[in-house]
């Protein structure tokens, strides 16, 4: 039985807006901002707690709904915030994951539960004076290694003035945006975000990314842009110089017949999205790595029932990022620190977010060598700046963005740009 102190009597959902690159994807460009979620918990005893999710719409609606269910729930109670989420959401399931096209399917509960689990697990620790990583089993890394996210990009958004990071729509700007990364973070492995460009263009930047930095991983990631066909094509012109390949292609069948006939490992965090997804990926052989996502896969605690069946069917773990702010970097840190399977570099958006505008008070969360070390201090280690809460709050009423839209917003732009699957 929790001590009343350890009961919850508050819960705050708060909807916030961060400035945002004209990165592109398969399915269009990011707009000018990117949408976020922060739920805080407080205990009868006066402890508060914070997590971070995603911000759409009917995502914000369903947290809301959950949060109304949470008062009087024992902090140390996964089942039942699980029983509570389950109840609020009823038969409300369908949609809703806030990735603009590119991830469908993923659990509806875990993906509600995922941030008040954070959120519980930073009270948790604050309780009894550890951190989350400790909770999770004890951090196996002083510090969890994360990889350059490339984007091709435009110089800056329409009408605006270019960002200082400028455009990057061939080999040598990539490289350019490489090489910025790598100096300015210390990463030593790299992803690129591809099915943006025909595949021999994305095959000619892996392969300059490659000449540039040889000693470092490379992984494409081009969100099943292409058919069986392409994938396999653009595995074997990149052969012996991926360390995966991510989602070459839709849905379990298309990724059991491109890793049949490729010894390129195959990454995912598309066709494997939820717990209901791992029988039919082992059976079907589909993938070798599957990209664990808190956000999606139901909190903390859950990756970690993740891990050991990845474990159990001999699976890889890597980590799956979105644009993201300082209390998700906190809570991926502390979970990759705590799962001995999570071999390969985490991905993260970081980079792309100007640093005067978090959340958090982000001293804690600073890059050293590619790797963010370990925050040590009771929970996430973060401290909510209430005042840059409220700011990138009113930035979210203000900027007129409720739900991601990369299609609709590059329709803007182009407005004959394709939003058919495969494109290639
Ligand atoms: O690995 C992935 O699929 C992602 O990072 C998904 C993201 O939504 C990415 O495509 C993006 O930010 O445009
Ligand atoms: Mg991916």
């Amino acid at each position: 039985m929790a001590r009343t102190s350890e009961r919850v009597v508050d819960v705050t959902v708060t909807p916030v807006a961060f400035r945002d690159h004209p990165l592109l994807n398969t399915v269009g460009v990011h707009e000018p901002y990117a949408l976020r979620t922060i739920v805080e918990i407080t205990t009868e005893g006066g402890v508060s707690g914070v997590g971070e999710t995603y911000g759409g719409t009917v995502h914000l609606e369903r947290l809301r709904r959950a949060a109304a269910e949470l008062t009087g729930m024992d902090v140390w109670s996964l089942k039942d915030l699980t029983a509570r989420t389950t109840r609020a959401l009823g038969a409300d399931t369908a949609g809703g994951d806030g990735m603009s096209g590119m991830v469908t399917g993923s659990s509806t509960v875990d993906r509600i539960m995922a941030p008040f689990d954070v959120a519980c697990l930073d009270i948790q620790g604050k309780i009894v004076g550890r951190p989350v990583s400790d909770l999770l089993g004890g951090a196996v890394r002083p510090a969890v290694p994360y990889s350059a996210y490339l984007f091709y990009k435009w110089a800056g958004h329409p009408g605006e003035e270019d960002d200082d990071w400028g455009a990057a729509l061939d080999p040598a700007g990539l490289v350019d945006q490489a090489r910025r990364m790598i100096e300015t973070y210390g990463f030593s492995s790299i992803k690129l975000k591809g099915g943006v460009f025909p595949p021999d263009e994305e095959i000619a930047a892996v392969r300059a990314l490659h000449g540039a930095f040889p000693d470092l991983p490379l992984r494409l990631d081009p969100n099943a842009a292409w058919s069986t066909e392409t994938s396999l094509y653009v595995a074997r012109e990149l052969d012996g110089i991926l360390q995966y390949l991510e989602d070459p292609t839709e849905g379990l069948g298309g990724m059991a017949a491109v890793a049949g006939r490729t010894p390129t490992p195959l990454a995912t965090n598309m066709c494997v999205v939820s717990f209901d997804d791992l029988a039919p990926a082992v059976a079907q052989g589909a993938v070798s790595i599957v990209l664990s996502d808190h956000h999606f896969w139901g909190g903390l605690r859950r990756c970690g029932q993740l891990s050991a069946i990845c474990e159990a069917f001999g699976l890889g773990m890597s980590m799956h990022s979105n644009s993201h702010l300082g209390i998700s970097l906190a809570a991926m840190t502390h979970l990759a620190a705590a799962t001995p399977r999570l071999t390969y570099a985490c991905d993260t958006h970081w980079p792309w977010k100007r640093p005067d505008e978090d959340v958090v008070d982000t001293g804690a969360l600073r890059f050293s060598e590619g790797s963010v070390a370990v925050p040590t201090a009771p929970g996430l280690g973060v401290t909510l700046d209430r005042d840059a809460l409220a700011r990138l709050h009113r930035q979210y009423l203000d900027c007129g963005l409720r739900d991601r839209d990369d299609t609709g917003y590059m329709r803007r732009f182009d407005p004959s740009f394709p939003a058919k699957t495969p494109r290639w």
